[in-house]
């Protein structure tokens, strides 16, 4: 008998592989001009509070999302994990809106987002048709590249100083804590749903995962017009 310890170890899992597939589009993403003023603490201030209206406006898209996402969960761990993110959006998220538009005396959000420039509603646009169409592993493939990418360049600028108070709190939203555990759940989601995906259900994932991150780039060079 072959002792377990000899045991291959299993394959790399499908998240890492689209990751490293798409190597080019995710590059783009963490190493966005936005990402590197933020590192080297430099992100004008008026590109802050432009930016600030367009992630208000992104976080009740993705409320959408999720809802849906949640709609189309079939089992127990996926509905209590797709609450708990739900409960992060409209609580923590909305709250840390409040507060810092409060702050920066900045006038509250037109709710219907009309005034979003073409970058933001792009990836609105993407995102709400991704959750309405989308199967439930298409959706998080989709959402894991949005929060993949926010964890990884966010725990990179965080070891930097960074003294907009405001900036450093979003920034420190996305380290560690419960945003990564999401990440660490979304990652695992999809490492076992390609584990019995036909061909044509791997294709839409990475085809959500990579489209997810082309959409994040001009909504990260809008605030800059
Ligand atoms: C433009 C943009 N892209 C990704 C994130 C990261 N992120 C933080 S919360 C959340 C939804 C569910 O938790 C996502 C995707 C962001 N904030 N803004």
């Amino acid at each position: 008998m072959i002792p377990a310890e000899t045991t291959p170890p299993a394959a790399e899992g499908f998240s890492l592989t689209i990751r490293a597939r798409n190597k080019d589009a995710w590059d783009a993403m963490v190493g966005h001009r936005f990402v590197q003023d933020v590192r080297a603490d430099r992100l004008p201030d008026a590109v802050f509070q432009r930016y600030l209206r367009y992630e208000h406006a992104f976080v009740e898209t993705a409320v959408t999302v999720f809802a849906q996402a949640l709609a189309k969960a079939s089992t127990t761990d996926q509905r209590r994990r797709l609450a708990t993110v739900l409960h992060g959006l409209v609580f923590d998220q909305i709250d840390y809106f409040e507060a810092v538009f409060r702050d920066l005396r900045m006038a509250p959000t037109d709710e219907a987002g009309a005034s979003l420039p073409d970058g933001a509603k792009g990836l609105r646009d993407g995102a709400l048709a991704l959750a309405a169409n989308g199967s439930l592993p298409e959706i998080l493939a989709g959402m894991l590249a949005a929060e993949w990418a926010y964890e990884t360049w966010c725990t990179e600028a965080s070891s930097h100083p960074i003294s907009h108070p405001s900036l450093k709190a979003w920034v420190d939203l996305h380290v560690g804590g419960a945003f990564a555990e999401q990440v660490v759940w979304l990652r695992a989601e999809i490492d076992a749903a390609a584990l019995t995906a036909s061909p044509a259900l791997l294709t839409a994932m990475e085809t959500a995962f990579r489209r997810t991150l082309e959409l994040e780039l001009p909504f990260h060079d809008a605030p800059y017009r």
